[in-house]
């Protein structure tokens, strides 16, 4: 099967990856692939500039075609925080429950209408000699007061799917494939990539 190389080092992405690129025909490789690469620091002041930071850095040392992901939540009531800080909200060391437990404690005094937010995913495509380009995706929710749910990772228990009526932890992984963030942004890339990919040499 063809690959696709995925800068990311997060197995939830991987995952998400794998489900959403497997029917259109791509083995997904990601960063767990290749354990030995250092870590590309997300110096970045929106999504996209560390989608792209990623996605050239591991395109140069690896002269292949990376796509990588960079994602997070935003909440209308915190001014779009956690954002582009989401991994790290509660600490450096990137722990998803800390991170919710943070995000709650901050909206505890947030009445329901309030608690609107967002998923946001960005992807950039950087390839040798070629410019890097990005698309992005979103989904709409609202943080809850409790979470729900145990699939997905990340905030997925705590952000209720407003077109769903169910938090994202509570979608089964094929749901959430074609509804999130990532899956949004990914379609924008779909037609893309047998001409982006097919021709590339398996290393
Ligand atoms: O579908 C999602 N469902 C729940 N949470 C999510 C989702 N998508 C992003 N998120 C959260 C997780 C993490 O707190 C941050 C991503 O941070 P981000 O830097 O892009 O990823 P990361 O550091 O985990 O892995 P890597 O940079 O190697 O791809 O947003
Ligand atoms: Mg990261």
């Amino acid at each position: 099967m063809q690959e696709v190389i995925i800068a990311t080092k997060n197995a939830g992405k991987a995952r998400e990856f794998e489900r959403m690129f497997r029917p259109l025909g791509y083995e997904v490789k990601t960063l767990l692939d290749f354990p030995d690469l250092e870590d590309i620091e997300e110096t970045g002041s929106i999504f996209e500039e560390n989608a792209i930071l990623k996605a050239e850095g591991i395109s140069k040392v690896l002269n292949r075609i990376v796509i990588a992901d960079d994602s997070g939540l935003s909440i209308d009531a915190l001014n779009g925080r956690p954002g582009i800080y989401s991994a790290r909200y509660a600490g450096e060391a990137k722990n998803d429950e800390a991170n919710m437990i943070k995000v709650l404690e901050e909206l505890n005094d947030v009445q329901d209408k309030d608690r609107q937010a967002r998923f946001y995913c960005a992807l950039a495509v950087a390839a040798p000699e070629q410019e890097t380009f990005t698309v992005s995706g979103t989904v709409e929710g609202v943080i809850l007061r409790e979470k729900r749910g145990t699939h997905g990772f990340g905030y997925d228990p705590i952000f209720f799917v407003t077109e769903k009526g169910k938090a994202m932890a509570e979608l089964q992984p094929e749901e959430k494939a074609k509804l999130s963030h990532r899956a949004q942004a990914l379609k924008k890339l779909e037609s893309m990539l047998p001409s982006l990919l097919d021709g590339e040499k398996n290393a």
